[in-house]
């Protein structure tokens, strides 16, 4: 049919795992196809092969009535094809102009040199049609993350100049990382290009694709199992369509005999650090979970990097179990029983061309070695196989390299390094959910209750405020680098999300 994106038949394989599987898939042109499914389902390696960075081993792609080729990212450009990335794909150290038009031929760039007015002025035309402006000579590098992604779109628009046909722009996961409002401007944004382009949307947040999406496809282990007009089905029926069960309602309970009252594990004073955060105080028992709030730039992240080390502290203190300590490096809070899962985990949470199990052992596997001091990999290794089918990591073989896995799975396996742990005291969860399916944020965070039960004390960074109502203790709220508000949840006293809000702005 004219104007659409027709699939027929896809089938990707990576040696012996099977990514697509007989993918069948009409996206119409000037439609928001949102597309859903559980971690490892398949859906990254469908974007790539409609961004030309995977072959297909079978099938075909057509195009407005035509079968095309799509065997490079600049094959695609030339179709309108560009993709989002969810991990960002521009180059900090050049200029805002630089990036949009780093993979395009442009009159103002020839023989290597740039006539930079003319570049400027271009890439000012490229923001303007999103309604934003940002200074073209600026680097990269200096934008924070959301306007980083209007460059990205900028980026992936200007290709509407170089084809006779409505762009095709492909969304891998772009609300994980944007706050509210951020997520709000987007959306103007896909509201604006809906009808001139063709939109997939990949997002595990499924009000968002109910929100943004004319049509809803779920996948299945590389397979489509449903479509649906996004009018005619609801949370539920998208949940358990990917899920294959239904959500198991009002998830959170009331821990709060769990916690002890014994001295805190953790406890912080006029902890300060540079312009990231200022005297914040709190402390945290055994077994109680603290939820930090606060949007990007807040301190919260900052908070929970310092505490394990990774973050230089100027003054003030902390203690655990009532002793001052001074985690100068992770490797001291790691001695200290403190873990920390960081939001950014493929450059700071894992060695991505090591297999599952070594980087599940990586930190804690001489604890099961002999007096901590050999190595024994018959023991170490079916704890962290246990710990893996806990967290239903998607996995081929645990010897596999971790960067073989699907997004949602690393951060999974990466989550397992620490519960392998036998003398952990403290866990820092940093966006724990983010790249995690709603199924296995459920399971998540049945983990994190039990261990919790189990006397482990969490801080716990969230994704959204309603993550963190169903999940904490207590709630923190940070803004600017200082505290604005607690709320204590233990005697069922549930504060309204607008509240929490309030002091986050
Ligand atoms: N480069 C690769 N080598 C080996 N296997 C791969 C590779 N890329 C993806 N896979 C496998 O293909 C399957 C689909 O992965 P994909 O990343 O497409 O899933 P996804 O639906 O995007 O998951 P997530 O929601 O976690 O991002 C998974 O089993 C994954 O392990």
């Amino acid at each position: 049919m004219t104007g659409s994106l027709v699939l027929k038949g896809v089938r990707k394989t990576y040696g012996s795992v099977v990514a697509l599987e007989g993918i069948d898939l009409e996206i119409p042109a000037g439609q928001v196809l949102g597309l859903i499914g559980q971690n490892g389902s398949g859906k990254s390696t469908l974007l790539k092969i409609l961004a030309g960075l995977a072959t297909p081993d079978e099938g075909q792609i057509v195009l407005d009535g035509q079968p095309i080729v799509l065997d490079s990212a600049a094959a695609a450009g030339r179709y309108g094809i560009g993709m989002v990335h969810q991990e960002q794909s521009l180059i900090p150290n050049l200029t805002v102009a630089e990036n949009i038009f780093l993979d395009k031929p442009h009159p103002a760039k020839k023989n290597g040199l740039y006539r930079w007015g003319a570049l400027n002025k271009a890439a000012q035309e490229q923001l303007h049609k999103i309604s934003v402006d940002l200074p073209t000579r600026a680097l990269v590098e200096d934008l924070r993350f959301a306007e980083r992604q209007q460059v990205e779109l900028a980026k992936v628009l200007a290709i509407e100049e170089l084809v006779d046909r409505p762009p095709i722009i492909l969304f891998d996961e772009p609300t994980s990382v944007l706050t509210p409002d951020e997520i709000k401007l987007l959306f103007k944004q896909i509201n604006r290009l809906r009808g001139n382009a063709t939109i997939v949307f990949v997002s595990h947040r499924l009000e968002e694709v109910l929100e943004i999406s004319d049509r809803i496809v779920v996948m299945t282990d590389g397979r489509k199992v449903a479509e649906r007009d996004s009018g005619s089905v609801d949370r539920n029926e998208l949940y358990e369509l990917m899920v294959g069960h239904q959500r198991v309602a009002g998830a959170r309970s009331d821990r709060k005999t769990a916690v002890q009252a014994s001295a805190p594990v953790l406890k912080i004073e006029r902890l300060s650090s540079g312009q990231h955060f200022r005297n914040v105080d709190f402390e945290l028992r055994r077994g109680e979970i603290l939820g930090i709030a606060g949007v990007l730039g807040s301190g919260a992240e900052e908070v929970c990097r310092a505490v394990f080390g990774a973050e230089r502290v100027d003054t003030g203190k902390i203690a655990i179990e009532g002793r001052a300590v001074a985690p100068s490096s992770p490797r001291t809070a790691v001695r200290e029983g403190i873990g920390y899962l960081p939001a950014d985990r493929r450059s700071e949470g894992m060695l991505p061309s090591r297999s599952l199990f070594e980087n599940a052992v990586l930190t804690f596997g001489l604890d099961y070695g002999w007096r901590s001091f050999v190595v024994k990999r018959s023991k170490e290794r079916p704890v962290a196989l246990e710990w893996m089918k806990r967290l239903k990591v998607k996995m081929h073989t645990p010897y596999a390299p971790i960067s073989s896995l699907s997004g949602g799975n690393q951060q999974k396996t990466v989550l397992a390094k620490w519960l392998m742990a036998k003398k952990l005291k403290l866990l820092l969860l940093d966006h724990p959910s983010r790249g995690l399916d709603p199924g296995a944020r459920d399971d998540l965070f049945a983990v994190i209750r039990e261990q919790a039960d189990k006397g482990l004390s969490i801080v716990f960074v969230g994704d959204t405020i309603s993550e963190l109502l169903e999940l904490s203790d207590r709630i923190v709220v940070m803004r600017d680098g200082e505290i604005t508000a607690h709320f204590d949840l233990t005697g069922g006293a549930i504060p309204k999300e607008e509240e929490v809000v309030a002091a986050m702005v």
